[in-house]
């Protein structure tokens, strides 16, 4: 048939595309042949660690574990030495727990270690997870979620965070005030998708995200410490990464109003605020990002490993000092 003869239309469209009788005469959704679970594309996608799940694995650790933890620790890149701190610890790898995510960042252990810190019972995330691994937000948060279930109601997050201000030097330790999510922002809220009211309300206010009172005893704890003249207290920009920023990117994250700029932290705390834990974090800059094209000192991961290394004798007394002072019956 020659292309002239198609063409001419002769009034029948379906002489040239046949009506699938099937399609037209049925109605709702149309079976297609081995495709699975029909459900899997006509419903919003669950986050698969459901309540459920999260109680098995919470109820595997409580089974191995005499410590009942009220206090959540997370430590950021290259400061997995807070650990170090803590006694009578009992330590879980994550590729021995049920349905972990495994860590796969250079300077993220990848344990659970559980135990006492200035008396109080704890657990700490000696690694996380990022987004940038490839794993989906509700894989980037488990932990917070079975801290829940464990009782946790108070969280202490740490990480390595690029700094922003002119006034800001490598080194410094900036208590997040606040946060720009830009993921999240974008549609990739780790709250997406159907919300189970046992975790907390469809609609969260972040306004307060990070808790006042914990960040008071935090600069009341650095004045013990002699942390003092390095402490800051500003706005965290979450990012996707895995790369650092573009000199552009620096500059436009300045002029949005960021003080520090990382990948991490930001589902963390609102996962945890959406189950009614208390969130305190803080960046360790460990460099500052590159506003000049002319500048000589790009960020690399290893540099942000040892200035963790530095830092963490003055960190670990300092977050130590600060669980000394919450309230565990204030939340
Ligand atoms: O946020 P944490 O986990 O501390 O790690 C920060 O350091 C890494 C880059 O060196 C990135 O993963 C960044 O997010
Ligand atoms: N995105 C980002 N993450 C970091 N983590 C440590 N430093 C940096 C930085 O400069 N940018």
């Amino acid at each position: 048939m020659s292309t002239q003869t198609v063409l001419r239309y002769n009034g029948s469209a379906e002489r040239h595309f046949p009506r699938q009788n099937s399609l037209s005469e049925k109605s709702g959704p149309q079976p297609l042949k081995n495709i699975g679970n029909v459900a899997d594309f006509t419903r919003p996608q669950k986050n698969k660690y459901t309540y459920e799940v999260v109680e098995g694995i919470a109820k595997w650790l409580q089974e191995r574990t005499s410590i009942k933890p009220k206090i959540g620790i997370i430590c950021g890149t290259g400061l997995g030495g807070l650990t170090d701190e803590i006694t009578d610890k009992e330590e879980f790898p994550y590729t021995d727990i049920p349905l972990f995510p495994s860590s796969t960042v250079a300077g993220h252990a990848g344990k659970l270690v559980f135990g006492r810190l200035e008396d109080k019972e704890v657990i700490c995330c000696s690694g996380r997870f990022h987004y940038y691994e490839g794993y989906n937000n509700y894989q980037v948060t488990l932990s917070i979620r079975v801290m829940k279930i464990l009782g946790v109601t108070h969280l202490v997050m740490s990480n390595a965070a690029g700094g922003l201000p002119s006034d800001y030097n490598v080194g410094d330790i900036m208590i997040l005030k606040d946060h720009i999510n830009f993921i999240g922002m974008a549609g990739g809220s780790p709250l997406r998708g159907p919300n189970d009211e046992r975790w907390g309300e469809r609609f969260i206010s972040t306004t307060h995200i990070y808790n006042k009172e914990m960040r008071e005893q935090a600069k009341k704890a650095a004045e013990e410490c002699g942390l003092g003249p390095y402490l800051k207290e500003g706005v965290y920009c979450m990012v996707g990464g895995p790369n650092f920023e573009t000199v552009a990117e620096c500059r436009m994250l300045k002029l949005l109003g960021g003080d520090a700029v990382g990948m991490s932290t930001v589902a963390e705390s609102l996962v945890a605020a959406h189950s009614g834990i208390t969130v305190f974090a803080f960046s360790l800059i460990t460099n500052m990002c590159c506003m000049e094209y002319d500048d000589q000192s790009p960020p690399n991961h290893e540099e942000h490993l040892m200035i963790g290394k530095q830092r963490t004798a003055l960190i670990q007394a300092w977050v130590r000092n600060l669980v000394g002072k919450i309230q565990l019956n204030q939340a």
